[in-house]
């Protein structure tokens, strides 16, 4: 199938490939580009980052990715390929695009897509590997529906059980692309597939997003019951219980999303290894066991060193939603680990709530 489509894209004009983002994650990400752009025709052979310039060492990171290879501040342990290419203003960064990739903690994202509108190639399409969630007056935005609206074009959303500093080792992983437009999943299911990186299709893109965004609340949730020193069948009555919720979440707001998809890399797959190895389980662990002398504002600086924290910030959009629609007692988890995250409800409510 993908020969074919490779054949079929020869004499086409090359997709131009451009990275939105150069955290930890978007770093992991454009290693993978970086090599597919090399390895299939389709795509011109340079792919473009564009990085939220900052001092490293008192030299500009973008400098030192484009003579190093190497992300040092945000994914140290992954060299990148010398086809990727660094640059700061994010307008350049994006010129030509053709597939236009976004990852950036999701508070950035909105005015990012502003400035990209204008320099994009002809007949551009994007992807989202944003976690997270926006609002406005009658509820949930998704982040896919701002680049939609903002951009007019389909938009791919790629999630999955996806630790970007076990990317950069190469350790074999899985993920899946929701799609809509089918040639558009294909193309890019191209760009990021690799022997370390097999990409699932599923038709599904709010399904995949919403799991994605969602799974950053269980995991703060997971990350208290750490941090109180719990054992292995409390976390897992807490995994189960946020699931549960992902789900219910999902079909109480959006119809059509399909069961199956919380059974892909970005359902139970990425809710497994954020519980035990993601930032957002590892800030919510230092939380509950500060006993709540630090705030997760300093957690999040102590513990990340730049990289950002989305799962406190997603309850906190949920919430906002769920008090909107008055629905709080609906989704007593959700609710709980805002509350503990933001009203200083003691941190074992993680498990005195009822939630049945
Ligand atoms: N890190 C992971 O393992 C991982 C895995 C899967 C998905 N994700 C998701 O990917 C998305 C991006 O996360 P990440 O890990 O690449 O980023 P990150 O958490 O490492 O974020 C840091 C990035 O934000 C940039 N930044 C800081 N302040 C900024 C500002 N004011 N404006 C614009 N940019 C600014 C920094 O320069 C840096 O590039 C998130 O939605 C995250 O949930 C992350
Ligand atoms: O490190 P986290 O908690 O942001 O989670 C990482 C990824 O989302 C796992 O796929």
């Amino acid at each position: 199938m993908l020969r074919n489509f490779c054949r079929g894209f020869a004499t086409a004009k090359k997709e131009k490939i451009a990275m939105i983002g150069s955290g930890n994650f978007g770093t992991a990400l454009v290693r993978l580009l970086g090599r597919n752009a090399k390895r299939h025709e389709v795509f011109d052979d340079e792919v473009r980052m564009y990085v939220y310039e900052e001092q490293v060492d008192g030299k500009n990171l973008t400098e030192i990715i484009n003579t190093k290879h190497v992300n040092v501040k945000y994914l140290p342990e992954g060299p990148l390929p010398p086809n990727v290419v660094a640059v700061p203003d994010l307008a350049k960064a994006a010129e030509g695009a053709t597939m236009i990739v976004f990852c950036t903690p999701h508070q950035f994202l909105k005015p990012m897509i502003k400035t990209v509108k204008p320099v994009l190639g002809p007949n551009y399409k994007a992807l989202s590997a944003v976690k997270g969630i926006d609002f406005d007056d009658n509820g949930i935005v998704l982040i896919s529906d701002l680049i939609r609206k903002e951009l007019g074009c389909d938009t791919s959303i790629l999630m999955g059980a996806n630790v970007a500093n076990e990317m950069a080792t190469d350790s074999f992983c899985e993920t899946t692309i929701g799609y809509s437009d089918a040639t558009n999943g294909e193309l890019f299911k191209l760009a990021f597939h690799d022997p370390a990186f097999n990409v699932g299709l599923v038709n599904d893109t709010v399904g995949v997003e919403l799991c994605g965004a969602l799974k950053n609340i269980v995991a703060i949730g997971a990350g208290f019951c750490d941090g109180l020193k719990y054992g292995g069948n409390t976390k897992a009555a807490i995994i189960r219980i946020g699931l549960k919720e992902m789900k219910k979440f999902c079909n109480t707001f959006y119809k059509g999303i399909q069961d199956d998809t919380f059974l892909e890399s970005c359902g139970v797959a990425d809710l497994i290894t954020t519980c035990y190895g993601g930032r957002n389980r590892k800030c919510a662990e230092a939380y509950a066991a500060s006993g709540g002398k630090k705030t997760f504002d300093d957690i999040e600086r102590e513990i990340l060193k730049g990289q950002k924290l989305q799962g406190t910030l997603t309850a906190k959009e949920v919430n906002h939603v769920l008090k909107m629609k008055g629905m709080e007692a609906q989704f007593p988890f959700f609710t709980q680990v805002y509350k503990i995250s933001y009203e200083n409800a003691p941190v074992d409510s993680i498990t005195t709530t009822p939630y049945y």
